[in-house]
């Protein structure tokens, strides 16, 4: 109990953060981890265009002078065949890295609006044996890598081993966990990287600079900048501190970041871009959009209409 509530103290006060493990290896040694072949598995043999990982995302939209597109939206909400058709539909509209969230009782770190798609996905029966046999099914018609977001308590229930490898034959590239305490990152990258899984770890404006640092050494696929202190949601504007954030963090590393909370309307996209940022992170507005429709049908529509215009206001 006691790691989890240092845990959690991390979300809440974003002072604390997920480092304080030994330096891991150079960051190019490490990818050699991420790019070694991968383990001939089920999701591997079907699937297709959605091969490419998230930091070789990254390195292919650099080239183009792209800033990656990032939706977030939370799986069995408002069911689990509506969310197969959303990340289509995501995908089709450009999306460069689809953030799935698996529905999680106690979401500490979330804002009303993801809490409340969590709470009526779980009404709905929605678990993660159900979220990972819709991937199966899913991933391979996707041209975009998926990054799975899950709080640290359904990794441990199944056994962080076990986890890790029913993640990765689904096709999934990508791992986001907000709640990881710190002294058990080293552990859970480790035990990601074995799988070929990319950990991303984030960062937050009030991260001490030392931690940082440590943050973007361990930090794979790409480094998550959460833009403001507290809870995820849509903002009316994006902080003008993400931009010395920005710059602080690009002085630390060479990898990609992108950066989360509070953006939901194009004007903030085109912003953060300019500031500097490789992606950006959408989810409670893409999360409203298809919780609060009048129909599946209806939010699918709205979903499109909305990534397409935040798409555009991308380079
Ligand atoms: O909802 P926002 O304000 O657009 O922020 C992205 C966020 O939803 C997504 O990345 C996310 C969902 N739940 C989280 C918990 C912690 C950190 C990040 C997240």
């Amino acid at each position: 109990m006691a790691s989890f509530l240092k845990a959690t103290h991390f979300i809440h006060s974003n002072s604390n953060n997920f480092q304080s493990h030994p330096f891991p290896k150079s960051y190019t040694q490490r990818l050699k981890i991420s790019t070694s072949p991968k383990p001939l598995t089920m999701a591997s043999l079907t699937t297709n265009a959605a091969a490419v990982g998230l930091s070789q995302t990254f390195t292919r939209l650099k080239k183009q002078g792209k800033v990656a597109l990032i939706p977030y939206i939370t799986a069995g909400d408002p069911d689990l065949a509506t969310t197969a058709e959303a990340l289509k539909v995501l995908d089709r509209c450009g999306s460069d890295i689809i953030e799935l969230g698996v529905p999680y009782s106690d979401p500490l770190a979330d804002g009303p609006v993801i809490q409340a798609a969590a709470s009526r996905s779980l009404n709905k029966g929605t678990n993660f044996a159900k979220v990972m046999s819709m991937l199966e099914d899913v991933v391979p018609q996707l041209s975009c890598p998926i990054a799975l977001f899950t709080y640290y308590n359904p990794i441990l229930k199944r056994g962080v081993e076990k986890f890790m490898a029913t993640v990765r034959d689904t096709g999934v590239h990508g791992l986001v966990v907000p709640d990881v305490p710190l002294e058990e990152t080293e552990m859970l990258r480790k035990e990601a990287a074995r799988h070929n899984i990319e950990l991303v770890l984030l960062t937050t404006p009030t991260t001490p600079k030392t931690r940082m640092k440590a943050i973007t050494e361990a930090s794979e696929g790409f480094v998550y900048l959460v833009s403001s202190v507290g809870v995820t949601g849509a903002r009316a504007t994006v902080s003008s501190k993400v931009q010395s954030l920005l710059k602080d963090i690009k002085e630390a590393t060479p990898k990609p970041v992108a950066v989360g909370f509070g953006i939901s309307k194009p004007e903030h996209v085109k912003q953060v871009a300019e500031w500097g940022a490789d992606g950006v992170i959408v989810g409670s507005a893409m999360v409203r959009i298809l919780g609060e429709a009048k129909s599946p049908e209806e939010g699918l529509k709205e979903l499109e209409v909305f990534a397409t215009s935040l798409k555009s206001a991308l380079p």
